[in-house]
C-alpha cells in the first residue's frame, strides 16, 4: 500500500503574489492583475504580505491543538449544530458513493458581533459552540476570523479591480457575511492506509473564496488544468487562497474552483485555518452584473444564502436535508 501520489513541481505551477502594493494602495493594479492571472490558472494562489500578525497564528494554532488533543468527551460537548458550528468528528462530511471517510477533524465558527451574537437569519448560521474546556479559544479564534476577513475583502477588491468591475463590487453586501472559519485537523496518516486515503478527500470549495493558513507539515495537493495533482507545499509567511464555486459562478467560470485534498505523509499531526470568505446571505450572484445586461448566464442568478444551503444540504449527513435536482459542478464533497 502506499500514498497517493503527486508530482513534485516547481512552485511556480502555483504563483506567489505580494497584496501590500493592494492593501496600502501603493500598486493596486498590478496586484490585481497577478490575481485575476492567478485565479485562471490555476485557481490557487500563495499571498505574501497579509498582515496577519504571526503571534495571532501561533496563539490560534496552540488552542486548536489543546482542543483536538482532548478526548472525545470534551469535544462532545460542541458537537456541530444544525447551524454548521462546533467540531465535527471524523467522517461527518459526506463521502463520495464507497470512498474511506476523511481522517479530518474540523472545528468551525462564524462571524458574531461586538456583544457575541450570531444573526438568525439563516439556516447556515447560528450560535458559535466555545468549548468551556479550552476558554481561550473564543477570543482567538474571533480575532483570527477578523484578520483572514479582512485579507479576503482585501482580496475581493483586487479580484474585482483585476476583472474591470469597481472595487466595492463584490463588497457591496457584506456587513453581515455568511462566511465561517474552521480549525482542521489531519492525524499522521500511515502509507499502509492506502491511495485512497485522504486528510480531506478531492473537492472543490462551496464559497467565493478560501483562505487558508497551512502549517510546514505539507500535504496538500492541488489538480491542475491536465487533471495531474501537483503538491503545494507550506512557503512561510503566505497563506494559500483559492478561487470557490460560487466565484468561479459568479464570473462565468473565468475565475477556476480548482480541485484539492490532503494527504499528510509526515509524522506529525497537520493544523490548518481555514477562512471561507462569503457575502451576506441575499447578496445575488448574477453573472449580468459582472458581464453586463446582454450577457447570456450560463448558470441563473441565485442568492449566495440559497447557493450554499444547497451544497451544504447534499454534502452534510449530519444535516439529514434531501438534496434538490438543480445542476452544478459540484459532487458533494465538502472541505468545510
Ligand atoms: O488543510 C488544507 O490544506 C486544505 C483544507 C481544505 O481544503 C478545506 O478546508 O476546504
Ligand atoms: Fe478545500
Amino acid at each position: 500500500m502506499n500514498y497517493a501520489s503527486a508530482d513534485i513541481v516547481p512552485i511556480n505551477r502555483i504563483p506567489v503574489v505580494d497584496i501590500s502594493g493592494l492593501r496600502d494602495g501603493t500598486d493596486s493594479a498590478a496586484v490585481a492583475k497577478a490575481l485575476i492571472a492567478a485565479s485562471q490558472n490555476p485557481g490557487f494562489i500563495y499571498v505574501r504580505g497579509h498582515g496577519i500578525p504571526d503571534d495571532l497564528i501561533d496563539a490560534a494554532r496552540a488552542a486548536a491543538f489543546r482542543f483536538f488533543r482532548q478526548d472525545e468527551t470534551a469535544k462532545e460537548a460542541v458537537r456541530v449544530s444544525k447551524s454548521h458550528r462546533g467540531w465535527l468528528s471524523q467522517g461527518g462530511a459526506k463521502m463520495q458513493d464507497g470512498a474511506k471517510p476523511d481522517l479530518k477533524e474540523s472545528f468551525i465558527w462564524g462571524f458574531e458581533d461586538q456583544a457575541g451574537e450570531t444573526p438568525l437569519d439563516h439556516e447556515l448560521r447560528g450560535p458559535n459552540r466555545w468549548p468551556d474546556s479550552v476558554p481561550e479559544l473564543h477570543g482567538l479564534a474571533m480575532r483570527y476570523f477578523e484578520e483572514a476577513h479582512t485579507v479576503a475583502r482585501d482580496l475581493m477588491r483586487g479580484f474585482a479591480k483585476g476583472l474591470g468591475l469597481s472595487e466595492e463590487f463584490f463588497l457591496k453586501s457584506c456587513d453581515v457575511p455568511l462566511s465561517r472559519a474552521s480549525f482542521v485537523w489531519y492525524p499522521q496518516q500511515d502509507a499502509s492506509l492506502g491511495e485512497d486515503q485522504f486528510g480531506v478527500g478531492p473537492h472543490t470549495d462551496f464559497g467565493v473564496l478560501t483562505v487558508l493558513c497551512q502549517d510546514d507539515v505539507g500535504g496538500l495537493q492541488v489538480q491542475d488544468v491536465s487533471g495531474a495533482w501537483i503538491e503545494a507545499p507550506p512557503i512561510e509567511g503566505t497563506l494559500v487562497v483559492n478561487v470557490g464555486d460560487l466565484l468561479a459562478r459568479w464570473t462565468n467560470n473565468l475565475c477556476k474552483s480548482t480541485p484539492h485534498r490532503v494527504v499528510n505523509r509526515s509524522n506529525r499531526e497537520r493544523l490548518s485555518l481555514v477562512l471561507a470568505f462569503d457575502p451576506d446571505p441575499q447578496t445575488m450572484i448574477d453573472q449580468r452584473a459582472v458581464f453586463g445586461p446582454d450577457h447570456e448566464p450560463s448558470a441563473e442568478p441565485i442568492t449566495c444564502g440559497d447557493y450554499l444551503s444547497w451544497r451544504f444540504a447534499k454534502a452534510f449527513d449530519y444535516r439529514n436535508r434531501e438534496s434538490d435536482q438543480k445542476s452544478d459542478r459540484g459532487d458533494g464533497k465538502t472541505g468545510d
